[in-house]
């Protein structure tokens, strides 16, 4: 039996939650998303890509932090563009970026509620949302502890706290289980399986067996532009035992790539 992708279950009636043509986005004056087409719908798409491939650029243009240089980009049904009100898409968005800044004298409690405020969340729901998304990411025992004194792997859980804390339609995680241990990211991949129920998440990362195991997508981006998308069935299905990988999944990327390369003649 065939494994179907969110892409291809989201309902065809309404617009896609992030729809992508001609994409071009620029990181300083190289131009990083370049031609990019892109359909999401509910589920969890996994983005995966080599070392400069855009996927950190592009999850910028979703989360409106770049304001895209050419083509179309739609979120939650709103064009995306200079003249754009983006105060209503970005009250429906969670963005984890690879790094981010916080007062280290916060409490998790503390970050988690200036973020909320900060996507103007009515008041009288902050409280209740903020003790869920702490609870949901495992630091309710922490709650009441400085930033400054958390490890790197409870920042990381601090981090996507603050990004679901407002329940978002669109959740952007970039390299979300850096600094993870395994036992937490087991944990996370329930986590992510959980909010791609009712959420467009998009989580990139260089760990292909996280996507397989928590995406319903693979995403695979190259040089600016979409390379792959399909199920983890299928990209498994691309690779062969001589491909390089210590898996069937990085087996299956590593011959997308190959491929690619080889049909653009490098
Ligand atoms: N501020 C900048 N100025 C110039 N070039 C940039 C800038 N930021 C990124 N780039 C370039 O844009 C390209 C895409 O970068 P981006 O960070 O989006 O890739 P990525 O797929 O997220 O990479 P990684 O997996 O290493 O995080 C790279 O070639 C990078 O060198």
């Amino acid at each position: 039996m065939r494994t179907v992708s969110a892409a291809e279950t989201a309902p065809t009636t309404h617009p896609w939650t992030v729809h992508a043509e001609g994409l071009r986005v620029r990181a300083g004056r190289h131009l990083a998303v370049d031609g990019l087409d892109l359909a999401l719908g509910t589920g969890v798409h996994g983005l995966l890509g080599p070392n400069g491939a855009g996927k950190t650029t592009l999850m910028r243009a979703l989360a409106t932090v770049l304001e895209p240089a050419g083509g179309k980009l739609t979120l939650l049904g709103e064009s995306v563009d200079g003249r754009a009100d983006l105060r209503r898409v970005r009250r429906g968005l969670g963005y984890l970026p690879q790094q981010f800044g916080f007062y280290p004298r916060f409490t998790v409690r503390e970050f988690v509620e200036y973020m909320a405020w900060l996507k103007e969340m009515p008041k009288s729901l902050v409280p209740g949302a903020v003790q869920r998304a702490i609870e949901r990411v495992g630091l309710a025992d922490r709650a009441g502890s400085r930033m400054k004194t958390l490890s790197g792997g409870m920042l990381r859980r601090a981090g996507i706290a603050q990004a679901i804390v407002n329940d978002p339609a669109i959740l952007l995680l970039d390299e979300p289980t850096v600094g993870l241990d395994p036992e937490q990211r087991l944990d996370f991949r329930e986590l992510l399986r959980d909010l791609g129920t009712d959420c467009c998440v998009l989580v990139s990362t260089h760990l292909v067996e996280d996507v397989v195991a928590a995406c319903s997508d693979v995403v695979m981006m190259h040089e600016g532009r979409i390379l792959y998308q399909g199920t983890p069935d299928d990209l498994i299905a691309q690779g062969s035992a001589g491909d390089a990988g210590d898996s069937p999944a990085e087996r299956g990327y590593s011959a997308l790539l190959r491929r690619h390369r080889a049909e653009a003649g490098r």
